[in-house]
């Protein structure tokens, strides 16, 4: 893996806020999610539970009528009404060729705010507008569309692309696959702790929540320090493989299990730090 650092469990440990006697839901971290479409709504249900799984004060779910109705029976801890927020998850099955105004209007409001904010899926191509720290987490067919190059070119050398598209977008990049390549404030690591199990639909809509709710818990370490949005984003990557294991058991998962198993996964994690 070249020059990348392999981000192990006792790095992960390091990333983990544990919430203080005198902290509350607010001064924890609020993460507002646009996620999920009429076309994908599961997305926005796996991408709230792994959050909130995750650990964080509040997931302010901000998406249409149907989409939100489904995010609440699922998860009735989320919030539905607008309001502030310290980091935004944005994209995941959000329908890149055919985005709603109100999920545009939403999305352009959020990146404008200057907070952290984790692009994913549909919204990858927002960076643009991004006024805050910005983590992108496409796989390799989603960067292949961003950086406007054939998706054989990036199978073959994803690490390398990885810190290309780094370098070209200037917002770190966390780009998945059996290994995990992440780049950005001068960073280079790799987490490869995963099943390949884990390759099933909407996994990556649970990575970008597990990563929203590190992002949302660490505002004041990111405003101090660029290179920490890239370890928080391989600690995702290591809390996702480690708990995708645990939902494994040697078998295939379900990714609604691989969340479940994120609580218990940071528990050991910081048991054993
Ligand atoms: N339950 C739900 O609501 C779910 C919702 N989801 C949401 O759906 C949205 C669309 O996501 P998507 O990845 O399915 O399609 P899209 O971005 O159009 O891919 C473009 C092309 O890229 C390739 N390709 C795909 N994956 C690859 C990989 N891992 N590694 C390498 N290549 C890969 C493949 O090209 P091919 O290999 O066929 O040439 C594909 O045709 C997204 O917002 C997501 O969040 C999903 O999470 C599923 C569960
Ligand atoms: N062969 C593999 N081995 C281990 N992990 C994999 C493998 N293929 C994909 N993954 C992981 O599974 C997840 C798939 O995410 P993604 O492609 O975005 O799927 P979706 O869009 O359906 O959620 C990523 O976290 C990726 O790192």
């Amino acid at each position: 893996m070249g020059d990348f650092t392999t981000w192990k469990p006792d790095d992960a440990a390091r990333l983990i806020a544990v919430p203080g006697e005198r902290d509350d839901k607010y001064s924890r971290g609020v993460l507002g999610v646009i996620t999920g479409s009429d076309r994908y709504p599961g997305a926005a249900v796996l991408g709230v539970e792994a959050a909130l799984r995750t650990g964080v004060g509040m997931v302010r779910y901000l998406g249409g009528e149907r989409v939100s109705t489904l995010v609440l029976q699922r998860r009735p801890e989320a919030v539905t009404a607008e309001g502030r927020v310290q980091a935004w998850l944005v994209g995941s099955g959000m329908d890149h060729d055919g985005r709603d105004d109100q999920t545009v209007a939403l999305s352009t409001a959020a990146m404008t705010q200057a907070l952290p904010t984790v692009l994913d899926g549909g919204a990858l191509d927002l960076h643009e507008g991004a006024t805050g720290p910005v983590v992108i987490t496409p796989h390799y067919g989603e960067l292949a569309r961003v950086l406007d190059v054939a998706k054989e070119r990036i199978v073959a050398d994803p690490a390398t692309w990885a810190r290309t598209a780094a370098d070209e977008l200037g917002v770190t990049v966390l780009l998945k696959g059996h290994a995990t390549y992440v780049v950005g404030g001068g960073l280079a690591l790799v987490a490869s702790s995963a099943p390949t199990w884990l390759a099933t639909a909407g996994a990556g809509d649970a990575l970008a929540g597990i990563l929203g709710a590190l992002v949302a818990t660490h505002t004041d370490e990111i405003a101090a320090d660029p290179a920490v949005l890239a370890k928080l984003a391989a600690t995702a990557s290591v809390v996702h493989g480690l708990a995708a294991m645990r939902a494994s058991r040697g078998g295939p998962l379900t990714v609604l299990d691989l969340a479940h198993e994120v609580s218990g996964t940071i528990a050991g994690l910081l048991a054993s730090s």
